[in-house]
């Protein structure tokens, strides 16, 4: 999953009232995820059924979530394809539900391209420039919470349970990761807010069509080159060796660049925004291996095939942002 947290029609019934949806008439818990628990939640009104995600917040606070929730709903605003959370009569996007936040978005149509060719990253590429501009006028800033002083926490706890190789590779990516964001080109960067966790599983198509993107709670304010990064190394690889594939490559960014051009400074930082996209998830997916959470269905990922995508990503030149 993710069930971290077990809820059954019976408790959503008396629940959904607060909501201007109708009645619940049925709920299914959703086995794909690692963060939230997620549930489809069928509601009735009048003749009228109605889908919607309902997310319970595992590892996020109330502090937290109008972040998430507020962005999701500007961006829905500015023509941004992504779920729209649902307020309830209060105006409350986020509302306690067996003591933790939970809250109400629209459905998506489609399912996941797990296998995209380059029209897919094309539209990628596209919507998240789109998403960037967009993001511009939003007013709350929270920083990307798995950036780099996340990093710095994280890495003493995963440590002890490396073989030295793992060991070298982890402290020297972060010593450089460190001269990056301390640069002068890194704060030239242009950066707002950003959905940093943008991979094949975050996204919804209908054929060639792109329906959303979702799964906004690792959003936060951070480079929109390094939002790129990690979205090219998920989307644009061969998921054997994490070797980028040119043509996936190019349409994204081909794509990404007809929309909002890419400057010479991101050129410049192309390189080692590969390897900060790379290094944080071989650490999440490191520290999720070493402090697992209780869940009723979990599927753990695989730390290993970022530690090849760095690796990859330090030894060869990134292809160019644009020509
Ligand atoms: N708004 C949505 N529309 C359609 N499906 C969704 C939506 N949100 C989540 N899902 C489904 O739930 C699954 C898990 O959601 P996700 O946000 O990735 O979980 P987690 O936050 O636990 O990683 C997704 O793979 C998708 O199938
Ligand atoms: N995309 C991350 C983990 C976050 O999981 P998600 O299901 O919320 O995208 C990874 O692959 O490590």
């Amino acid at each position: 999953m993710a069930v971290f947290t077990s809820v059954s029609l019976d408790d959503v019934r008396p629940w959904i009232a607060q909501f201007p949806l109708g009645e619940a008439v049925a709920l299914k818990g959703i086995a794909s995820g690692i963060e939230n628990s997620n549930f489809f939640l069928t509601t009735q009104s009048g003749d009228v059924r109605t889908e919607h995600v309902l997310t319970i917040f595992e590892n996020l606070g109330f502090e937290q979530l109008p972040f998430y929730l507020q962005l999701m709903r500007h961006l829905a605003g500015h023509g941004v394809l992504v779920p729209e959370p649902v307020p309830n009569h209060d105006g409350q996007l986020c509302v306690p539900l067996h003591g933790k936040p939970a809250a109400i978005v629209s459905k998506l149509e489609g399912s996941s391209q797990m296998d995209p060719q380059p029209v897919h990253c094309a539209a990628v590429g596209d919507m998240l420039a789109r998403m960037h501009l967009a993001g511009r006028d939003f007013p709350l800033h929270q920083p990307n919470l798995r950036g780099i002083a996340w990093w710095h926490e994280t890495a003493p706890a995963v440590l002890p349970h490396l073989p030295e190789a793992q060991v070298q590779l982890l402290r020297s990516e972060i010593h450089f990761q460190e001269a990056f964001h301390g640069s002068d080109l890194y704060k030239r960067l242009q950066q707002g807010p950003v959905h940093a966790d943008l991979f094949r599983n975050n996204v919804m198509f209908d054929g060639e069509r792109l329906t959303g993107f979702f799964d906004f709670y690792f959003a936060g304010c951070d480079t929109w080159l390094f939002d790129v990064a990690v979205t090219v190394n998920d989307w644009c690889i061969d998921l054997d060796t994490g070797v980028l594939d040119t043509a996936r490559v190019r349409a994204m960014l081909d794509a990404y660049h007809a929309v909002r051009p890419f400057t010479a400074h991101e050129q410049a930082g192309w390189q080692c925004a590969l390897r900060a996209g790379a290094l944080r998830f071989w650490l999440s997916r490191l520290y999720d291996l070493y402090q697992p959470r209780a869940a009723e269905m979990l599927t753990p990922h695989d730390p290993t095939h970022f530690e090849r995508i760095l690796r990859e990503r330090i030894a060869t030149p990134a292809p160019r942002l644009f020509a």
